[in-house]
């Protein structure tokens, strides 16, 4: 099956929709309808019944959606069948903290390689995952088929680590760092920020009265 080309923001929910159908699987509940889903995921019923239509999933007038095939329909588009294996660069306080928290819990990714310039961290495990010398990088990453790298590395050796990352085959990078990489057309790179996304909060509570806020 092809994926069917979806919009950013709705490809942004569909973890969110993902993580609460799974929810509900899990509570016996065999069926959904888009208000309950909007009560619970806070996006409104007409943004989730387009979102879904995107999917070709149309709920049924008076029956709502039907959670499991949702839900094994969702867990395809987001590739939760499969392991998927990432490389985290620099294992510093965020790089630490992130390895920590290893994504196991709801999901099918882990971090499975970690590379440092650290001689205290290099060839130790942490958190049950190896850390490897940064000029493994390319080979590590090469013969584990890892396609994604989370980015925590200091900011003037990002630029340098990315075009390892690209040189070694990955497709997408989760850019902690604040420079905005280079990359050819066919990686992708998110960027992450905490300080902009907690500067965005606090201008919409500064800006918008209760009812506006979306
Ligand atoms: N996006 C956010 O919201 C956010 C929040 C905090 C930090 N950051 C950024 O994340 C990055 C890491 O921050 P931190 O506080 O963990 O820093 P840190 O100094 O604690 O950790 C950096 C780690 O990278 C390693 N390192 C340095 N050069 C390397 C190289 N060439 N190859 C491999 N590893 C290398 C260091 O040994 C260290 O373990 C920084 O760029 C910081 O600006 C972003």
């Amino acid at each position: 099956m092809n994926d069917p080309i979806i919009p950013k923001a709705t490809a942004k929910r569909l973890p969110i929709y993902y993580r609460y159908l799974k929810f509900l699987l899990d509570a016996g509940k065999t069926r959904v309808s888009s208000i309950e889903l909007s009560d619970a995921v806070k996006f409104d019923a007409a943004t989730i019944r387009r979102d879904f239509s995107y999917f070709g999933a149309l709920g049924k007038r008076g029956y709502g959606y039907d959670v499991a095939s949702l839900l094994d329909f969702f867990s395809k588009i987001l590739n939760q069948d499969t392991l998927t294996n990432v490389a985290l660069v620099g294992l510093g306080n965020l790089g630490q903290a992130l390895l920590n928290f290893n994504f196991h819990k709801n999901s099918n990714m882990r971090v499975s390689a970690v590379f440092d310039i650290d001689s205290e961290l290099i060839n130790t495990i942490q958190a049950g995952v190896p850390v490897y010398d940064i000029s493994e990088l390319v080979s590590q990453i090469h013969d584990q088929r890892i396609e994604i790298a989370i980015l925590t590395v200091p900011q003037m050796n990002a630029q340098e680590i990315t075009d390892k990352l690209v040189e070694a085959g990955i497709k997408g990078i989760l850019n902690f760092t604040p420079l905005r990489v280079t990359v050819p057309s066919n990686v992708r790179v998110q960027n992450v920020d905490l300080t902009n996304e907690l500067q965005t909060l606090i201008y919409f509570i500064e800006n918008y009265a209760d009812n506006e806020i979306k």
